[in-house]
């Protein structure tokens, strides 16, 4: 009698092909889901404004010294408000002398159209704290003229993904109205999509004339720092954060952020207090 292989090698084959099979299908499925470079957002909540102030000035000395060993600078651009003081952990004995400021490159996400002396400036603000002109159109042209310098001469980087420029660390705070920087809810403002900077004239946060980063600008940024402290930032924070908000509403621009990196929000108790 003639022995057939046929029907074994039908059965090895069998069970060699739903091995590899078993293993390559969960492979494949996990290659599909994945979504690619996928921004991640951590929420961190702290008991007080003076413990965020703590991590804040830790988050920020170790971005610091991270961008500059990897690329020579370190371009930071700050939010105006109470920010600046929020920051003032960075600039006490233990980072004063360590973070390496001459590699700092500063920048203003948004500022209000005023003399620099005035009040309300924030470069007057960060410069006392931390460290005006013609027509808010003018400025707005001016600010987006020197950041094209700056990309020009390879100091800022453009993003690979956007096409704007790319600031290695942002620190916003928000307004109880969900704004970020100067782009305000009911302003048009908030859709610019191809300047950099743009202004605005009827700020519903005084100062009415202000220049701003557009979102496009501020969503190229490596790392974004939310600062939110206070109870009146409560209901924003859940709304954002929280899956507060009407259903079909339109977004608050604070829920429009988003780091090509890392956007993490730094909290206290009260602005935490309804998530
Ligand atoms: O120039 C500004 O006013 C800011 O850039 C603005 O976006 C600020 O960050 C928020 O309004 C929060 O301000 P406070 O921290 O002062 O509440």
């Amino acid at each position: 009698m003639e022995y057939n292989a046929y029907p074994i090698f039908i059965i090895y084959a069998t069970i060699i092909i739903s091995f590899i099979l078993a293993k390559l299908i969960p492979l494949i499925a996990s290659m599909a889901s994945a979504t690619p470079n996928k921004p991640k957002t951590k929420v961190l909540k702290f008991g007080s404004e003076e413990d965020v102030a703590v991590a804040l000035a830790k988050y920020t000395a170790d971005l610091s010294e991270k961008y500059i060993k990897e690329k020579g600078s370190f371009s930071v651009v700050l939010s105006g408000g109470t920010l600046i003081d929020t920051l003032r952990k960075l600039v006490e004995a233990q980072y004063k002398d360590s973070v390496d400021w001459s590699k700092w490159l500063i920048f203003w996400v948004d500022e209000r159209v005023v003399p620099l002396d005035h009040e309300d400036s924030n470069y007057l603000l960060a410069s006392r704290g931390f460290l005006s002109k013609e027509s808010p159109e003018g400025a707005a042209d001016d600010y987006e003229e020197r950041i094209k310098q700056l990309v020009e001469s390879k100091i800022i980087p453009i993003s690979n993904t956007s096409c704007f420029p790319k600031f290695d660390h942002m620190l916003l705070g928000m307004g109880p109205d969900g704004h970020v920087a100067s782009l305000f809810p009911t302003r048009t403002q908030r859709y610019e999509k191809k300047r950099w900077v743009t202004f605005i004239t009827d700020s519903p946060k005084p100062p009415p004339p202000r220049i701003t980063f557009t979102f496009p600008v501020i969503n190229s940024a490596s790392e974004i720092a939310m600062v939110i402290t206070g109870a009146e930032l409560a209901d924003a924070t859940k709304t954002v954060l929280g899956g507060g908000g009407d259903p079909g509403s339109v977004p608050l621009p604070a829920a429009e952020v988003s780091a090509e990196g890392e956007l993490t929000w730094f909290l206290d108790k009260d602005a935490a207090s309804k998530l």
